[in-house]
């Protein structure tokens, strides 16, 4: 079947698409109209923080999961096996410290930006070089967003590439502008439905066209596509429970743990509890996303192993060849087709409105509110709005430069979040985990990281070869081809080469553990801080949690927890500085909450917030 000359979409197919545009403008009109109406930055940026645990968890999830994961793990899969699936692995740590160590951080400064606590912590120098970084990364993200849905689609179908990324960003930037933080949550929740929905129908469709269940799973099992653990320790090795359970951690640490699109949606949460809570939710529903993108490629594999498909596709790469499954099996279905892309392009509004609406608010509250304190909530608001709309464009921009990247999408998304990802996470964890690190540390190893992160990646794209798995699904001839392949022993790269070839998984860790080491090197050289100068509450006794097995004085020099009764040299700042949002100082909080607070923070700031 060759789609492109097939009519593959029927009126209900773009009746359906339409009324996904349709109900994300409606959200986002819906929002603009009700409420506040968006008219202060507390209610554009941060929902009023009034969300509950439900609607901020699937939000959480759409934020990350894009049509580059919709496409990207099945042809992965395909291609070499569920040994990815194993990134399932760093969920339970990728979200237990983030809802244990980061967010009650986060949570009880405030802040409505993550950047702000960089300021609170180090300087203002360090937030401003933290924020950059962070759009930096947004940005290039976003456009490899916008791009894979309309790429992939025009590679099969036909579907108009151009208009359709036009029409993906202009629907997308104005429910952002118009409805704000709250019409993105709830469009994420709609989008993520449909995700689920997308993806289930073609999983169900395709079974039953290839035969049934036991007939899939003989195919996989004898096509060698169900990886078995795979514990061998060398890091270069691309995918193995190491690369993906461990390296995974860092990856998710910088997403669900520091990236400002999270750690709003946590924020945005009605207390701390439920921010918590919703951190837990997106356990169950992050497994079941990769569940159903895994399952996708091993059906797929399964309908296609042992035909050589490739003339059809010699042009396209493996991305592309999902949607040709995809409509391999739902092309005359009237509305499943329609279906699926609406599920790809919730996919990428999804994550797309959530990189906008951060990007808004860092560039507001790091950058411009800073330098004019003076500016009145309308103005601001207005100034959000603008920069929403100007985000959107810029990664119109950036979706024609994704054109030009040769990895499947999502090798190159992985690749952004660890090259920019890594570095950022390192430095908050070198905020909050060591109390000596001090600013030009910060700074210095940010940079230094940042350095070393993109000659590591640059360097692996000039030299990076991965060895797909051969295509047949019967038993002894892919057994024979395997064991041709290993027999070939790849010369071992020595060196420089080594370093190239370390997996991409691993360059979250390996750039976060950069940053944090150059940073105590740099703290210590130029005179580390003293743990009374540090600002109470930036800091988390991770280390006095490590070693508890200590002594007491060695812990007291080690972990940073003020012990009770010394009561904390109160930063100089007066009572009439508290204002909300700026992040600078503490503001005025009701009994009700510092009550809440006292659980974690030490004993001591309970005693300076009553003293002050
Ligand atoms: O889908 C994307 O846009 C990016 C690819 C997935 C990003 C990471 S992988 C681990 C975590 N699980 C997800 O579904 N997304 C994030
Ligand atoms: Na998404």
């Amino acid at each position: 079947m060759d789609p492109s000359d097939q009519k593959i979409f029927t009126v209900i197919d773009y009746v359906i698409f339409a009324v996904l545009l349709a109900a994300s403008m409606g959200i986002g009109l819906y929002y603009a109209l009700s409420g506040g109406r968006q008219r202060t930055t507390q209610e554009f940026l941060m929902a009023d923080r009034s969300m509950g645990c439900l609607p901020v968890s699937l939000s959480l999830i759409a934020s990350f999961q894009s049509a580059v994961a919709i496409i990207g793990v099945p042809a992965e899969i395909y291609t070499h096996g569920t040994q990815y699936w194993f990134i399932g692995c760093a969920y339970i740590l990728g979200l237990l410290i983030p809802a244990h160590i980061f967010i009650p951080v986060f949570y009880r400064l405030r802040v409505s930006s993550a950047y702000q606590y960089l300021e609170l912590r180090f300087s203002k120098a360090v937030r401003i070089c933290g924020t950059l970084t962070f759009i930096f990364q947004m940005v290039i993200y976003m456009g490899v967003c916008v791009y894979t849905p309309a790429f992939a689609l025009n590679a099969v179908t036909g579907f108009e590439l151009w208009g359709t990324v036009l029409a993906t960003g202009l629907v997308c930037t104005l429910y952002t502008t118009l409805g704000g933080l709250k019409a993105v949550i709830w469009t994420d929740v709609f989008q993520t439905v449909v995700m689920f929905a997308g993806q289930l129908a073609v999983i169900v469709v395709g079974v039953q066209k290839t035969g049934g269940v036991a007939d899939v799973w003989r195919k996989v099992w004898e096509g060698n596509r169900i990886s078995g653990l795979d514990l061998n320790p060398d890091p270069t090795e691309r995918h193995t429970f190491w690369t993906l359970g461990v390296g995974g951690v860092f990856l998710m640490l910088s997403l669900y743990g520091v990236n400002q699109a999270q750690v709003q949606r946590y924020l945005s949460s009605r207390t701390e509890k439920e921010a918590v809570r919703s951190c837990y939710m997106v356990f169950p529903s992050l497994q079941l996303a990769l569940a159903l993108s895994c399952v996708m490629g091993l059906v797929m594999f399964a309908r296609y192993c042992g035909e050589d498909h490739s003339d059809k596709l010699a042009s396209s790469s493996r991305d592309a060849m999902v949607i040709y499954f995809v409509m391999d099996m739902l092309h005359g279905l009237p509305g499943l087709p329609g279906l699926f892309i609406a599920c790809l392009f919730s996919a990428a509004l999804s994550t797309i409105s959530s990189a906008f609406n951060s990007l808004a608010t860092v560039t507001m509250e790091d950058l411009i509110k800073p330098q004019y304190p003076a500016m009145t909530e309308a103005r601001a608001t207005l100034l959000s709005k603008v920069l929403a709309m100007s985000y959107g464009l810029l990664c119109l921009a950036m979706a024609y430069l994704t054109h030009l990247m040769g990895d499947s999408v999502l090798q190159v998304a992985l690749k952004i979040f660890g090259m920019v990802g890594g570095p950022i996470l390192g430095l908050f964890c070198l905020g909050m985990f060591f109390p000596w690190a001090n600013s030009i540390g910060a700074l210095v190893g940010l940079c230094v990281g940042l350095v070393v992160a993109f000659w590591l990646g640059i360097g692996s794209i000039l030299t990076r070869s991965t060895r797909p798995l051969p295509l047949e699904c019967s038993a002894n001839v892919t057994i024979a081809i395997q064991t041709a392949f290993n027999n070939i022993t790849l010369s071992q790269p020595s060196g420089l080469k080594r370093f190239y070839s370390l997996s991409y998984m691993w360059y979250s860790g390996f750039n976060c553990t950069t940053v944090i080491l150059i940073g105590l090197i740099i703290s210590f050289l130029t005179g580390p801080t003293k743990e009374e100068d540090v600002m109470p509450g930036t800091l988390y006794p991770l280390l006095g949690k490590l070693f508890c097995f200590l002594p007491e004085h060695l812990k007291k020099k080690l972990c940073c927890v003020t012990p009770l009764g010394q009561t904390l040299a109160a930063p100089q700042r007066q009572p009439s500085q508290h204002k909300e949002g700026n992040g600078l100082a503490f503001p005025q909080e009701d009994r009700s909450s510092l009550e809440e607070r006292e659980s974690f923070l030490p004993e001591t700031l309970v005693e300076y917030e009553t003293a002050v």
